[in-house]
């Protein structure tokens, strides 16, 4: 059973096609609704570059008119001229320089709203894309162990370009619309009966086009998990962190065949669309064709007759002409907003989901210091994703000042109980008192401001020396003496000394300069990260599993004095480290079976006593 506490993601809420792929009319319709909100957005990014683009795009939306009005008259003229060699030849040559004008207007304006597009595109993707970042940030772990969730993300993501071309596509259709109005009105000064004959007769290809639309991202988003999939098997395949086992086990040619597999459905499915759709689109646009060259006969006909001159032929085949591709332009572009507005809701969607983990309206302050300490009252907990217990039961209290270490083997709930205490998970049943209040009832950011931690899947970031370190807090990122003291702490100091840019070495080999580390080194500096708060609380979780057994001891060592007056968590399989602890929680199966000092749990003869015994005979 999920609980709202463990968060619950609206995943589907307001999500057009909750069966996945399925999209109603229902839903295109209300997607539209999204655009006002994207125009918001556009303003707000760049109120100016906006505002230019539109200005421009009107007055480029009258110039189709004026050119075809203009080339009529031309046509007119010249042929008056011929008739008549006695008429001058100015007005001729004056609308000659007039439609030339208007063409380099037209390629300036072009080339000046293609810019703005582009600049403007690339802004909304950075700001988008940061949207996300930020966004992302304040979501709850638990909504990363969720795959809907991850599948929210990747099409909130996927589609940052994608609202760029949105862009475009809507100023552009502003343009059209104005362009295709300006020409209906000539053709209304002619004769009435033409447009409704366009208009039926090109109402079938109009369909075609919504429809496949629909249809097309209906199959794009019933595919998202199978490309997500791709994704991870080229990055399993082409991955730094992956390459070592991949030459070693060989597992190219599994990783290449199980993508072949994936990819060559996702590609059937889009071939059996795209053929489907090549066939029924070229029949329905039969009518569009067949209205059109009625039309165009019947305007041959009124020359012939003298009731229109050669000019108003021009105008009016060019007229029509220009309408038809502006209507079919404007066709497959207005499904395409229909679908960049389908997507849009999955963006604003993402910014729906909400964190459960709430900070309280009047957050108790973080006591300092501490008093009775951490209490866990009867705590349990199961991951979202999961119908087992990974704690259970837990009943104890982490006093202030105490060094308490965790052990249990793999799997036994040590790290979770360590994610329940700094909250980036809340209790399934149960709760946790701080100085007998809620943990709920603090500021989230200040139980973590308070905490020093660091996990055993710690991360290698490829950033300086004092940056890795300096993660542990941002806020003294220029503070480079805490830096190298936080090094000093953590044994990483002599390493970062023999690095060629010392403290402003660029770590791992991502980018062009960076300086590798061996797997205890980069341990020793993430151990930094801990000690660069005066926190109250220092969490390690096995922090020492890389190191050597000189470091180790040295690392405790100091761990020891300088957590003296601290509350220390410190999770470990080694039990040398283990018996420094004041009391140790022996945890099997996410519940306590033990707890007391080292000479304690070895007097009581069980588990601990046994798993002591097993390590030491190792040494033997
Ligand atoms: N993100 C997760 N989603 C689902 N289950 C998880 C997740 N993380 C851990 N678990 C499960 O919870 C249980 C406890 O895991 P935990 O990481 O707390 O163990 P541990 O005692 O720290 O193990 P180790 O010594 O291997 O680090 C395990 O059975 C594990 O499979």
């Amino acid at each position: 059973m999920k609980t709202k506490e463990q968060g619950d993601t609206p995943d589907t809420k307001n999500t057009p096609g909750k069966k996945a792929g399925r999209l109603t009319m229902r839903d295109r319709l209300i997607s539209y609704r999204n655009l006002p909100r994207f125009f918001k957005l556009v303003w707000k990014v760049s109120p100016r570059l906006t505002f230019i683009n539109l200005f421009i795009r009107i007055l480029q939306a009258a110039i189709p008119l004026i050119m075809l009005t203009v080339g009529k008259q031309i046509i007119d003229e010249a042929i008056k001229i011929t008739h008549d060699q006695s008429i001058s030849h100015d007005y001729l040559w004056e609308l000659i320089v007039i439609e030339f004008a208007m063409v380099i207007l037209l390629i300036v304006m072009s080339k000046a709203t293609s810019l703005i597009d582009e600049l403007l595109g690339e802004k909304l993707t950075n700001n988008t894309t940061n949207m996300i970042m930020a966004h992302a940030a304040t979501l709850d772990l638990v909504q990363f162990e969720n795959s809907l969730f991850y599948d929210k993300l990747e099409r909130a993501r996927q589609q940052t370009t994608g609202r760029a071309i949105l862009l475009t596509h809507v100023f552009s259709q502003i343009q059209d619309t104005i362009t295709i109005l300006s020409l209906l009105a000539v053709l209304v000064m002619f004769s009435v009966w033409i447009i409704p004959v366009l208009a039926i007769s090109i109402l079938p290809s109009l369909f075609g086009e919504f429809y496949f639309n629909a249809k097309n991202y209906s199959l794009i988003r019933s595919q998202t998990q199978g490309r997500r999939e791709l994704d991870y098997l080229t990055l399993a395949g082409t991955s730094d962190n992956t390459a070592k086992e991949v030459r070693l086990f060989s597992l190219s040619g599994f990783f290449i065949q199980r993508f072949k597999n994936i990819s060559v459905n996702l590609y059937k499915a889009k071939r059996r669309f795209g053929v489907k759709k090549s066939i029924i689109s070229s029949l329905i646009n039969i009518p569009g064709a067949l209205g059109f060259y009625s039309v165009f006969i019947y305007i041959v006909e009124q020359v012939l007759v003298g009731k229109l001159s050669v000019g108003d032929l021009t105008l009016l085949l060019g007229t029509i002409r220009q309408l038809g591709s502006l209507v079919q332009g404007s066709a497959k572009r207005l499904s395409a907003v229909a679908q960049g507005a389908i997507y849009l809701t999955d963006f604003f969607d993402f910014f729906e989901i909400k964190h459960s983990i709430v900070v309280p309206p009047n957050p108790r302050p973080f006591p300092s210091p501490i008093v009775t300490g951490f209490t866990f009252e009867n705590v349990g907990f199961k991951y979202i994703n999961s119908d087992r217990w990974a704690n259970r039961h837990l009943n104890f209290t982490l006093r202030p000042g105490e060094k308490l270490a965790l052990v249990g083997e793999n799997g036994a709930g040590k790290t979770t109980l360590v994610k329940l205490l700094v909250r980036l998970y809340d209790p399934t049943e149960g709760r946790i008192l701080l100085d007998g209040y809620d943990l709920k009832e603090y500021n989230i950011n200040d139980i973590r401001a308070q905490m020093g931690i660091i996990f055993q899947d710690f991360i290698r970031y490829q950033l300086t020396a004092a940056e890795n370190i300096a993660v542990g807090n941002l806020a003294e990122l220029k503070n480079r003496e805490l830096i190298e003291q936080a090094a000093r702490q953590s044994l990483a100091d002599t390493i970062i000394e023999r690095l060629p840019a010392k403290y402003d070495q660029i770590l791992g080999h991502y980018f062009d300069k960076g300086f590798e580390l061996s797997g205890g080194e980069w341990q020793k500096v993430a151990l930094a990260r801990a000690y660069m708060r005066d926190s109250q609380i220092v969490i390690l979780d096995e922090p020492t599993a890389a190191l050597d057994a000189r470091s180790e001891y040295e690392v405790f060592q100091r761990f020891s004095s300088i957590t003296e007056k601290k509350t220390a968590v410190l999770i470990s399989h080694r039990f040398s480290t283990v018996r420094m602890a004041d009391r140790i929680v022996v945890l099997e199966r996410g519940e306590i079976i033990e707890i007391g000092s080292h000479e304690e749990l070895l007097q009581q003869e069980g588990r601990y006593a046994e798993l002591f015994e097993l390590q030491a005979l190792g040494y033997k």
